[in-house]
């Protein structure tokens, strides 16, 4: 019997379509005397964190972005991390910014967030942004989700009257997810599941696209996905020092479509990231 396998979402090679997209929009506006900035708040020596501002940087070099990274101590002050938000909200070179999250026990994140200038939050996840995303106002849209949705639709997934499950509730996926799959652009049916979800097994098997970013490893098994669906792994979790994702193997031979993890939705989330500086210096030259 032929074993079919799905298609791959390829983030990575997405990613790099996109940065060549965006090249030349920064090089207009050098042209312009204008050079996109962004700025990353990091706290703290978690791994992670570390890689991914890194990569950051990297991205931004790669399109023509500058830097400017505040590495901050992990046992800084409330009160100094916020003079520092201060200081990227006032610094004219710094077009957008993001905290890394997620920040030490100690912090107040939701003041952090709070306290972003929301013309300057290239994350789109401070409070004023995210409530203008609910209101269907202009503003930043979260990274992650924003390529999720990218994602799908440079890959021809479709996103209209699809039903989607998004398994997890945390604020940089779950949660935010679903505004953006159910604006009329979008039009999409979600159902968010978490750990108070009672029959989870059936919500993903009625998905036509599922989004798993539970961090739980192999949480989605092949017995839970309906034949041909899309499956986004976005879980990230660390097993004896290797990651995982939530997607069990066995999945690509039931999906249609499949995001590997690595190389599927972390890249786009960087994407996003450097689309949204760019859009936010396009924005201020305009006036
Ligand atoms: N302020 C924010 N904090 C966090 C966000 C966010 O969007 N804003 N999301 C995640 C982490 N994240 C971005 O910051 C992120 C995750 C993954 C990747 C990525 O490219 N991953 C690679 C694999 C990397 C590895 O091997 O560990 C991949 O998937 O191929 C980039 C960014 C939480 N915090």
């Amino acid at each position: 019997m032929t074993r079919v396998t799905a298609t791959v979402l390829d983030g990575k090679a997405t990613k790099d379509a996109i940065f060549a997209e965006l090249a030349p929009r920064v090089a207009a506006l050098a042209e312009r005397g204008v050079t996109p900035g962004l700025a990353t708040v990091l706290v703290g020596d978690d791994p992670g964190s570390h890689w991914y501002v890194k990569a950051k940087h990297a991205d931004s070099a790669k399109v023509g972005v500058t830097s400017i990274r505040r590495d901050l101590p992990a046992d800084i002050s409330q009160q100094k991390l916020e003079a520092v938000i201060d200081e990227l909200n006032a610094d004219p070179a710094c077009t957008g910014y993001i905290v890394q999250l997620p920040l030490p026990k100690h912090l107040d994140e939701g003041a952090v967030l709070e306290r972003i200038d929301p013309a300057k939050d290239a994350d789109g996840l401070a409070p004023v942004s995210l409530g203008r995303l609910v209101l269907n106002q202009p503003t930043a849209l979260p990274c992650t989700p924003r390529g999720i949705v990218e994602l799908l639709r440079r890959y021809e997934v479709p996103i209209a009257g699809a039903r989607v499950t998004v398994v997890g509730r945390g604020i940089t996926v779950g949660r935010t997810l679903g505004l953006l799959l159910t604006r009329r652009s979008e039009n999409a049916t979600v159902t968010l599941c978490h750990t108070g979800t009672t029959d989870l097994a059936a919500e993903v098997r009625r998905a036509d696209i599922v989004i798993a970013a539970a961090g739980v490893p192999g949480i989605i098994t092949p017995d839970m996905v309906k034949s041909g669906a899309a499956v986004l792994d976005v879980g990230v979790s660390r097993v004896d020092g290797a990651l995982a994702g939530d997607v069990a193997p066995g999945v690509e031979e039931v999906a249609g479509f499949l995001s590997p993890n690595p190389g599927g939705v972390g890249p786009m989330t960087r994407a996003m990231l450097i689309t949204n500086v760019v859009e936010a210096a396009e924005r201020a030259a305009a006036g």
